[in-house]
């Protein structure tokens, strides 16, 4: 069956500087290629948490120099690490397609997502983003910049910024158009710059917004019928790490919910994914979410391995 499908890129998919990205990205197009040849509607959205830490600190580094560049605000940041990883992503499509004999357009669309200015995220800053750093350099960085930085789960410290949850997409009028016409979009990308409505404007607010929960977002309003949300691992896990270890392959809303309020899913990193998983399940009958890796996306689609989220 042909299904619309919105796809979300982990940090595995795209790595940490250009070079990197450049070749990660072709990997990346390939899986994404198979559902569009097996006659999938494919949306795509991408994380940025790595990218607009990095525009952000060059940015501002630079305006702190002698060369006195002008102080990029953050949600222009936000604006850029979408051009910078879209210009990668659609251009890897692309080829990836031609290769196959499919010319099918792909294009990115700067995508503006509609926050709350008054969401309690704003005072707590929880998204991670940038580069890790060893305690001393976070140190400086807290004194030298203002940041605000945490420990990461033992792989060292990282500046944090607030993450509020998506409202609204301000291009989803546009998306729709580009999908029914048959174009691949890559949307949301970075979970969307984060904006608030000010009469007929639309004003960007320093945060970033979780991919996995814009991309819920952005598949309930095209109507999507799977949320495919790639990631490092195969499955989802109950006690993690744990010598009692269980890797799911399906799961309903209420053992989802159970399992989240016992606290299997880590903070920032799986919780996000299985709270927006259950969220586009709940949000329409019939509705389904995969999470899975990357290499494994064609076989999880196939239903042979993920973690699958259905109602029964
Ligand atoms: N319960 C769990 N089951 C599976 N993976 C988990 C679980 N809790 C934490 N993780 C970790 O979460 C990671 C995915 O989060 P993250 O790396 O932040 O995602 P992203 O792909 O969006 O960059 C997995 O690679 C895994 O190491
Ligand atoms: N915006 C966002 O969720 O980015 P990461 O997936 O890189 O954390």
């Amino acid at each position: 069956m042909k299904n619309k499908i919105v796809v979300a890129l982990g940090g595995n998919a795209l790595g940490k500087n250009p070079d990197e990205q450049v070749q990660l990205v072709k990997h990346t197009a390939k899986p994404i290629v198979d559902l569009i040849a097996e006659g999938h509607e494919v949306i795509i959205v991408h994380g940025n948490g790595p990218q607009v830490g990095m525009i952000n600190l060059a940015m501002s580094t630079a305006s702190q120099s002698e060369f006195k560049t002008p102080e990029m605000p953050f949600p222009e940041c936000g604006a850029m690490s979408q051009g910078y990883i879209g210009y990668h992503l659609q251009n890897g499509i692309r080829e990836e397609l031609l290769n196959r004999g499919m010319s099918i357009p792909v294009a990115t669309v700067i995508t503006q997502v509609i926050v709350d200015k008054n969401d309690p995220a704003f005072t707590t800053p929880t998204k991670p983003i940038g580069a890790f750093y060893s305690k001393e350099e976070a140190e400086e960085m807290i004194s030298e910049k203002g940041y605000n930085m945490i420990e990461d789960a033992g792989r060292g410290y990282r500046r944090v910024v607030a993450s509020p949850l998506p409202i609204d997409v301000a291009e989803k009028e546009t998306v729709k158009t580009l999908v029914e016409n048959g174009h691949v979009v890559i949307t949301v990308g970075g979970g969307g710059i984060p904006v608030y409505r000010d009469g007929n404007a639309l004003v960007g607010i320093p945060a970033v917004i979780d991919k996995d929960f814009a991309s819920a977002k952005i598949a309930e309003l095209l109507n999507a019928d799977y949320l495919i949300i790639l990631t490092a691992v195969e499955k989802v896990a109950i006690n993690f790490g744990k010598p009692e270890e269980k890797w799911l392959s399906s799961l309903s809303a209420e053992e989802a919910e159970r399992y989240i309020a016992e606290g299997h899913f880590a903070q920032g990193s799986m919780l996000p994914k299985v709270q927006a998983a259950l969220k586009f399940l709940k949000s329409k009958p019939g509705r389904k979410a995969l999470i899975t890796s990357l290499e494994k996306s064609k076989e999880g689609i196939e239903g042979t391995t993920g973690t699958l989220f259905v109602n029964n």
